[in-house]
């Protein structure tokens, strides 16, 4: 179902009229002209509290935005999602991640398929096998029970289980240790495997396709690591797997009662509330895991119910269009402050990056506007000692999101009043800033006052929650999931497929035997990266291969490829 082209529809004239009169105007002038705006400007979502008045909005802007929303049709795109239609186009297949977290008295019947009891029988299987290994029930070969459990998988197969186990180890209670294995660099599963017990260690290898480059090549690895020490009959008594690919899984060894299915209506980037969650649910159980699905539900449920105005995810997901399309900003900072969710930006990335950077629409047609934000950050205070001087006093337009909570997770005399209030410093000054005669009243010399002026003005969102629990850290994954999608349905692009991924993934696999083979002329290696091929094949000591480069001696070794500054 393709939208209507946003910037026909006559709220985005109205939008830019609302452009014309906002520029240039500051954060203390819109305030100054509308007592009450940050209580107006305001909403809460489940136990998740929205501020959204440090924004270059007035009512009547909000207004405009939301007509926006109206008028291009997201109310049907957003019931299409949820009841299963094919909205993933390029794939022909549903996006029914907010499935994974139905209750199990809901219903939803898809191609004849009865989805949520699907969800529900992995979830007990899930909940079986993982109480199993937190009771010590589940021993490996050798009669030890778990102290490790090793999460193999990389992009969203380890993103959402490893942010979310940071965020959560408070509620980690069965004296479980979760490490996480994602990159090819030998040296990520190295540091991994470091001063473990391979009797004590289980692995589970998240892969929807049980394909991936980097997943196989570290689970073979980890698998040798294993059978070293406890020989092949071990295999299925140390690795299980959360995939689809059950054949591809007992190839490997692992027993297929042990294989834990995903669909592939769950894109991997939205698969932590399935099986790709397995890791986390063994460290926290089944009962947490619980807490952390309802979470997800009760933002799913205010999603699609609740009228636009006062609808979270689909303010902010505007909000990210009013700045992307209208004021050019590039970028969206995102600052929690909370040490446990220092792994937040980096699955945001994911979420939102592989979701939304996208150039053509529906039809196949290049869209007319930038899409896809670029999102960053890192956990206050550490950021506001690194970057934010940028973001107080530079020249970019960069919109942020602030993430804090009124309950400390730990208790050590004031610290937590203390991180909150800077914080609130943080939004104070990014808003308000400091003018120059600010400056020149409290006595600043006037060659140093244009250095000391702190502009404000700065656009903002303030996302407060109780505490950081399971329940909460779902409602606020649940919301940025569907910040995604509103901001992808507007553009009108596919925020489900990964194209541009896929074919990076296809190269690699073509280039491998140009690096690694004997013969010197394997693989398709072109002009790009013949050079390159060339000096790592010489640094390893190889045979110099399709990748000859001029000057340097075939057969060499690292020293001599030290005259054109390879170290
Ligand atoms: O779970 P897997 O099949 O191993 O896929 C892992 C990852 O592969 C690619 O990078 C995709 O772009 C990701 O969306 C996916 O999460």
């Amino acid at each position: 179902m393709a939208l209507r082209d946003i910037t026909a529809l006559p709220a985005w004239e109205s939008l830019r009229a609302q452009h014309a009169d906002l520029t240039g105007r500051h954060l203390r002038e819109l305030f100054a002209a509308d007592p009450g705006r940050a209580e107006r400007m305001s909403l809460t979502a489940g136990d998740l509290y929205l501020d959204y008045s440090k924004h270059w909005v007035t009512a009547e802007t909000v207004e405009c935005l939301v007509r926006l929303a109206e008028e291009a049709g997201l109310r049907k795109r957003i019931d299409a999602m949820f009841n299963g239609d094919r909205v993933n186009l390029t794939e022909d297949r549903p996006a029914l991640h907010v499935a994974l977290r139905l209750p199990a008295g809901a219903e939803l019947v898809v191609d004849g398929q009865d989805v949520v009891g699907d969800v529900h029988a992995v979830l007990r299987r899930m909940g079986d096998f993982t109480g199993r290994v937190r009771t010590k029930q589940w021993r490996g070969a050798t009669g030890e029970p778990v102290a490790t459990v090793v999460n193999i998988g990389i992009g969203g197969s380890d993103l959402g289980p490893a942010m979310a186990y940071e965020a959560l180890r408070d509620y980690a209670d069965a004296g479980i240790d979760v490490q996480f294995v994602s990159n090819v660099d030998p040296a990520d599963l190295r540091n991994a495997l470091a001063g473990l017990d391979p009797a004590a260690t289980l692995f589970v290898i998240s892969s929807k396709s049980f394909d991936t480059l980097e997943t196989v090549a570290n689970a073979t690895a980890a698998r040798k690591w294993l059978t070293n020490a406890l020989g092949e009959a071990a295999v299925s008594r140390h690795f299980v797997a959360a995939s689809t690919n059950v054949a591809k899984a007992e190839r490997f060894g692992i027993d297929p009662a042990n294989v834990f299915g995903i669909w592939s209506w769950a894109g991997g980037r939205l698969s932590f509330c399935g099986s790709v969650g397995l890791s986390l649910m063994t460290a926290i159980g089944a009962e947490r895991f619980h807490e952390l699905l309802n979470g997800f539900h009760t933002i799913d449920e205010h999603f699609r119910t609740a009228p636009f105005r006062q609808n979270m995810p689909v303010l902010m997901g505007l909000l990210g269009i009013w700045y992307t399309n209208f004021f050019d900003a590039q970028t969206r900072a995102i600052l929690p402050y909370s040490r446990r969710l220092h792994r937040l930006p980096a699955y945001l990335q994911q979420l939102m990056m592989e979701s939304n950077g996208k150039s053509v629409r529906g039809d196949g047609t290049p869209v007319r506007l930038n899409t896809g934000e670029v999102f960053w950050g890192e956990p206050g205070t550490n950021g506001q000692h690194a970057f934010f001087q940028l973001l107080h006093q530079g020249t970019r337009t960069i919109p942020a999101d602030f993430i804090g909570f009124a309950e400390p997770y730990a208790d050590l005399g004031n610290m937590h009043d203390l991180l909150f209030a800077n914080m609130l410093a943080q939004v104070w000054t990014l808003a308000f800033g400091k003018s120059a005669e600010e400056n020149s009243e409290e006595g600043v010399p006037a060659a140093l006052v244009p250095h000391k002026v702190v502009p404000g003005n700065r656009p903002l969102s303030v996302i407060l929650a109780p505490r950081l629990t399971p329940s909460t850290l779902g409602q606020l994954v649940a919301l940025y999931e569907h910040v995604m999608f509103v901001q992808g349905a507007l553009w009108d692009i596919d925020s489900f497929d990964q194209w541009g991924v896929e074919l990076g993934k296809e190269k690699a696999l073509d280039l491998l035997p140009a690096l690694t083979s004997e013969a010197s002329h394997a693989g398709h290696v072109d002009e790009v990266v013949r050079a390159l091929v060339g000096v790592y094949r010489l640094l390893r000591g190889r045979a110099s291969g399709p990748g000859e480069v001029p000057g340097v001696r075939a057969g060499s070794t690292a020293a001599s490829c030290r005259g054109f500054g390879v170290r």
